[in-house]
């Protein structure tokens, strides 16, 4: 039987080699031997309760001190009975305290870990005494509960009372077993007790009587103590136990009386084996590794077990009265040898251990052999001291109170006793080595399998590779004859196509000579179409000179006719004129005189207010002479009136001789526009107007007429003075005014008159007067006059610089007299003539005036505005020329669409001036875009073959075919 669990081999325990006894905190070994004074000084282990924590992290070696409870057994039935009253104990539970009396009139106080008074319910005492320690036991540490005290003060109740009529008195070891079976795993975990007596140094078992004499067996390495021999019986129910405790307990009574003995003279312990499985952590792993120096390697896929092996030690110590009586006190030292030395023995190595003496005296019994763990060991240990009330064993009760005071400053190195489990560690890596090799052997197989399947499929690569070559060369064969063939294909494609060739050329060439053939012939007949027309126009021509010469003589003779009417009227004007200048004399004279009167009238009129003022100084003495003088001054008026009256009467005579030479003038005027109006339309003043439907014997009757009025008025310009008409436009009469331009306008038809007119500042009065009337008539005269005079260059350089252009244009703007427009048309139609004043004539607005006045419709205005713009055309032809040119300004100014629109105009003069306009813009080829936009080029091709007049005709094919943008755009069509 061992004492020791991790000995013992009672229930047939496996063999020693197959655990490892792990000691966690070697270090501290040392000093938790019993053999070796232990350091008091742990100061945070010192408190008392503390435990190593459940976890287990805290499995170092800890300080533990022996904690002591104090119990005081209720009085019994004699001390209830007896006067001896405990009051010589008086216990403070709350504090911890104990006081003893120590006589009459002091107590010594005592300080423990708790105080149980005799109130104190068995599971009270369990709970603060044992309860802390069994916990311990089930967490692998070793724990001692032990009852220390004298006889029947309660020892055997606190820790072994069964509880068999009342549960409530089950006794420290009961409960203790409930708890660990309550926690031990039926399956895993293995719980057994051994039962003992120690009597006189014999240590016998109380579960097995006939081994009365037990060897304490002690392990020299780490100084466990075991029972070799002892029975150890497997308890799995509190019930069991109980059966088993009777048992020993009737064992223990019989063993006694055998001997002759009392049971307060032994020791029982109660030695509970606990062993539980719990999973190893990591670090353990590991460190089983390095301790046993081994290599082995723990797979952490295994969940390891380890195993915790602990035991409880419940020691019912023998009574103590004697240890007191024998031990302390010195006395009786050979009863106790026989009596109890191993109480005796356990009080001096309590005293060593709580003086920190060099020597505890170890083993000097069986019983501190046996504790030797218990106390200066790596159990937890409790211990209760018992006391009973009475006073008369108020010395053993201080003994014992003694006791546990020492017992209170002995310190343990508790310590968590586990092992790994290498058996089941063993079985598993076994397990894995069968699952490994099972694999390893399926995983070759499977290798070879694919070895298989690949040589298997290289073969049939092979074959198939084969078989490609095959196919590939047939179809290379086939490849090479489809191509051959396809190389004679076209080859003899390209030989038929070389031969149509040659046969299409052959035919190209004879279409061409044939082509020639016929334009060479059309070419011919167009010669002779063309000089056929000619002829027919020249001999066309030539009629009409000569009948045109026949009318103008007789035209001449008539016009000799009216110049000899004209020098009548002339002359009749001059009578006139000097009449006028008499009448003129006579008017200032009489003007004259008319000053002086009213001059005397005036001076009359202060000698009067003289008079009347010095009247109130004169009043009575010049009353009489003042009256005199008036009456005088009043005739003298008098006269003076009638002569005025009579001279007014004559003035009046003279202005209607006046308004009749002015009427005969009017008249003269009248005549003058209308034979102006029919010369202008003849073949020698071709500048204004077109052809008018007059017929021609009335034309040549008012040429007539028209001469002689110019002669005339040539006269009258002669005589009165060109200086003088002029001044005549600035008239603020109306009348004198349209007269004067009249007659300026009827001069400055005469080119031999205009000279004088320019010299005498009359194209600066013209123009004054066109830029201040608002009257028609006029505007039309003076506009008239200026076109006239518009006809040579200076003049047109004069106009320009008086700003002639922009009157024109503004009279054009604000006008739609058809006669006024024609006027101004052609007198801007002769500034266009000059292709040095042209950028200024366009900068003045000209050319927009000028297609603006076509809103008129009117006929002989459209043709002023055509030749206006046949006359821009020619000069910027001609300023072009040797140059190179940019786009004509009449195409900026958007000329084109109405010079295409009237193109076809049915009024012959219109017509031609836009045919000549369109020649000349189409001889440069900077506008034939714009041309050929505005549809122009097709007037041009009808104008190159429609046209009456040759020469425009000509030019107009020398314009087509000379422009590779007419060629191109006729090529398209
Ligand atoms: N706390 C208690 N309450 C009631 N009765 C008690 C108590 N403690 C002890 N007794 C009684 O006192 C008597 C003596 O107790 P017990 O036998 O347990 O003492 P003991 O210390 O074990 O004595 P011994 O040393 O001789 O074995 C018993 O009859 C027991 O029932």
């Amino acid at each position: 039987m061992a004492f020791s669990a991790n000995r013992s081999n009672v229930s047939g325990g496996s063999p020693r080699s197959a655990t490892v006894r792990l000691e966690r905190a070697s270090s501290l070994t040392s000093n938790t031997s019993p053999t070796h004074p232990r350091s008091k000084a742990i100061p945070s282990a010192t408190s008392p309760g503390r435990r190593p924590s459940r976890n287990g992290r805290d499995d170092s070696g800890v300080s533990g001190r022996v904690r002591v409870a104090v119990r005081l057994r209720p009085r019994n039935s004699e001390e209830l009975k007896s006067d001896d009253v405990a009051d010589y104990i008086e216990l403070m539970p709350e504090l911890k305290r104990l006081k003893l009396r120590k006589n009459n009139w002091d107590f010594e106080t005592f300080q423990f870990d708790e105080i149980l008074n005799e109130t104190a319910s068995q599971k009270r005492v369990y709970e603060v005494v044992a309860k802390p320690v069994v916990e311990s036991v089930l967490e692998g540490y070793n724990g001692t509960v032990m009852a220390y005290g004298q006889t029947g003060t309660g020892k055997t109740f606190t820790l072994g009372k069964l509880g068999e009529d009342d549960a409530a008195d089950r006794g420290i070891m009961v409960r203790a077993m409930e708890d660990i079976l309550a926690n031990a795993s039926a399956e895993q975990d293995s719980v057994s007790v051994s039962y003992l007596q120690l009597y006189l140094e014999t240590v016998q078992d109380l579960l097995a009587p006939e081994k009365d004499n037990l060897t304490i067996s002690e392990d020299p390495r780490t100084g466990d103590v075991s029972l070799p021999g002892a029975t150890c019986v497997e308890v799995r129910h509190p019930k069991s136990f109980l059966e088993l405790l009777e048992a020993g307990e009737a064992n223990r009574i019989a063993a006694n009386t055998k001997m002759n003995t009392e049971s307060s003279r032994s020791h029982a312990l109660l030695l509970v084996n606990v062993k539980k499985s719990v999973k190893a952590k990591q670090e353990k792993e590991s460190t089983a590794s390095n301790e046993n120096g081994s290599s082995l390697q723990l797979s952490k896929s295994h969940s390891l077990m380890t195993i915790r092996k602990s035991k409880l030690l419940i020691v019912d110590l023998a009574g103590s009265e004697r240890v007191d009586k024998s031990g302390s006190e010195g006395h009786l030292l050979e009863e106790a040898k026989f009596i109890n030395l191993s109480l005796t023995a356990l009080g001096k190595c309590i005293n060593a251990l709580a003086e920190n003496s060099p020597h505890v005296p170890i083993r000097d019994s069986k019983l501190t052999r046996l504790l030797r763990d218990s106390f200066g060991g790596t159990a937890r240990t409790s211990l209760v001291i018992t006391i009973g009330p009475s006073s008369q064993h108020r010395a053993e009760t201080m003994s014992t109170i003694l006791f546990g005071q020492r017992a209170m400053k002995v310190e343990n190195m508790v310590k968590l006793r586990e092992e790994f489990d290498y058996k089941s560690l063993c079985r598993k890596l076994e397990a894995d080595l069968d699952r490994l090799i099972a694999e390893n052997e399926r995983q070759n197989k499977l290798v070879l399998d694919t070895e298989e399947q690949l040589q298997k499929r290289a073969e049939e690569a092979e074959l198939t590779i084969q078989q490609a070559e095959r196919k590939a060369k047939v179809l290379l064969e086939e490849s090479h004859a489809k191509k051959l063939k396809l190389q004679k294909e076209n080859l003899d494609s390209i030989r038929r196509l070389q031969q149509e060739c040659s046969l299409l050329e052959k035919e190209l060439k004879e279409n061409a000579v044939k082509l020639q053939s016929e334009k060479e012939a059309a070419v011919v007949e167009k010669e002779m179409q063309i000089q056929n027309e000619r002829a027919k126009k020249q001999q066309e021509k030539e009629e009409y000179i000569e009948e045109y010469q026949h009318k103008l003589e007789e035209l001449n003779k008539k016009f000799e006719a009216e110049r000899a009417e004209r020098e009548s009227i002339e002359r009749r004007l001059q009578e006139i004129e000097d009449c006028m200048e008499g009448q003129n004399k006579l008017e200032l004279d009489d003007q004259e005189n008319l000053n002086e009167l009213a001059k005397k009238m005036e001076e009359e009129s202060h000698s009067r207010e003289r008079a009347t003022r010095e009247l109130g100084e004169w009043k009575l003495q010049g009353a009489f002479i003042a009256s005199n003088e008036t009456a005088g001054l009043k005739d003298e008026v008098k006269l003076l009136k009638q002569e005025i009256e009579e001279q007014c009467k004559q003035k009046e005579v003279l202005e209607k001789e006046v308004k009749d030479l002015k009427q005969q003038m009017l008249q003269l005027s009248y005549d003058t526009d209308e034979t102006r109006k029919v010369l202008e339309k003849g073949p020698t003043r071709v500048s204004l107007g077109a052809e008018s439907p007059m017929s021609l014997s009335k034309a040549h009757h008012m040429r007539e007429t028209v001469n002689g009025q110019r002669a005339t008025i040539a006269k009258l310009f002669e005589q009165v003075g060109l200086h003088k008409i002029l001044s005549l436009l600035e008239s603020e009469d109306v009348d004198v005014r349209v007269h004067a331009v009249k007659v300026v306008a009827n001069l400055a038809a005469e080119e031999s008159n205009q000279e004088k007119i320019v010299e005498s500042g009359g194209i600066v009065s013209l123009l004054r007067l066109l830029d201040s009337s608002q009257d028609d008539i006029i505007r039309r005269v003076a506009a008239g006059a200026i076109a006239n005079l518009a006809m040579t260059e200076t003049n047109q350089e004069l106009i320009m610089a008086q700003n002639g252009t922009r009157l024109l244009v503004r009279t054009a703007n604000e006008t739609d007299d058809p006669q006024t427009l024609r006027m101004v048309a052609g007198a801007i139609a002769n500034l266009c003539g000059n292709e040095k004043l042209q950028a200024r004539l366009r900068e003045d607005g000209g050319i927009i005036a000028l297609l603006g006045m076509a809103r008129s419709r009117h006929p002989d205005v459209l043709a002023q505005i055509a030749r206006g713009i046949a006359n821009f055309a020619k000069c910027e032809s001609r300023a072009a020329r040797g140059q190179k040119r940019e786009k004509s300004l009449l195409i900026e100014d958007g000329a084109l669409p109405w010079i295409v629109e009237n193109a076809t105009n049915e009024i012959s003069a219109v017509r031609r001036h836009i045919e000549l306009a369109l020649c000349h813009l189409a001889q440069h080829e900077v506008n034939a875009v714009d041309l050929i936009a505005a549809g122009a080029l097709w007037e041009l091709v009808r104008i190159s073959k429609e046209c009456s007049r040759e020469d425009i005709r000509i030019l107009a094919t020398k314009n087509i075919t000379s422009s590779s943008s007419f060629q191109s755009e006729l090529k398209k069509l």
